[in-house]
């Protein structure tokens, strides 16, 4: 079973503010688009995958992540995450009837394609599932069946909502790299303790250059 990806990305101008302390104006867009490229390329390595749609409105995003071999949706509704999920969504679903369908965060830098394909190949046997992020609190992965609502739900507290609105919750050992977002630094450093991708590790080498 191959799974299609939607993956939104946030104007990288305005991503992934709660790292202002780690990286400054200057280098926090370059490291959200890292985060965006290293989870992108693990996910197009997984063997689970058949293809990968980028939801953004960011013309350098959307231009990188086609490079390595995603498709890219506008964000045409522009109203946040999980109406951009929800078009990505029916985007690909247009093309793809046939197709499970998975929302992935693009802060997973750590991204393994092995722990990937387990979860997804999880994910097969329920009509709609999701992955907790590694606080507990929030999500990284929801996945849907052919023919089912993705009805996304991610944002504060989404691990309990997506719960509540009947996904199963996937209780997996060993897939860390899965659950791995980077919101804040002590975050990026549990990230790079598990080994980022080679575009994170770069902009990360910098940071520390910068002394931040
Ligand atoms: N297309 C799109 N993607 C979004 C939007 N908001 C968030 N995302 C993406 O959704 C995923 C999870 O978002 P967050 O972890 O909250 O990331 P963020 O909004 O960059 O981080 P903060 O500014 O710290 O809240 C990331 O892949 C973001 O790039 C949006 O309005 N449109
Ligand atoms: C959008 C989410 O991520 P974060 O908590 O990283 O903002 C979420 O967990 O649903």
């Amino acid at each position: 079973m191959q799974w299609t990806l939607v993956v939104p990305v946030k104007a990288l101008a305005r991503a992934k503010s709660r790292l202002s302390d780690t990286a400054d104006d200057g280098l926090r867009p370059g490291l959200a688009l890292a985060f965006a490229q290293d989870t992108v390329a693990a996910a197009l390595a997984c063997p689970a995958v058949a293809d990968v749609a980028v939801v953004t409105d960011d013309a350098r995003a959307g231009r990188e992540l086609a490079a390595l071999g995603a498709g890219v949706v506008a964000d045409e509704p522009g109203g946040g995450l999980n109406a951009a999920l929800a078009h990505g969504a029916a985007v690909v679903r247009a093309a793809r009837p046939e197709s499970p369908v998975a929302a992935l965060n693009a802060d997973l830098p750590a991204l393994r394609p092995a722990e990937l394909a387990r979860v997804l190949a999880a994910a097969t046997q329920f009509p709609r599932a999701f992955l907790p992020d590694a606080a507990g609190i929030g999500t990284t992965l929801l996945t849907v069946a052919p023919g089912q609502e993705l009805a996304p739900a991610f944002g504060a507290d989404s691990r309990a909502r997506h719960r509540a609105s009947g996904a199963v919750e996937l209780r997996l050992d060993a897939v860390d790299s899965v659950r791995q977002d980077v919101d804040t630094g002590g975050d990026l450093r549990s990230a790079l303790a598990l080994g980022v991708g080679p575009r994170t590790a770069a902009v990360a080498a910098r940071l520390l250059i910068a002394g931040q």
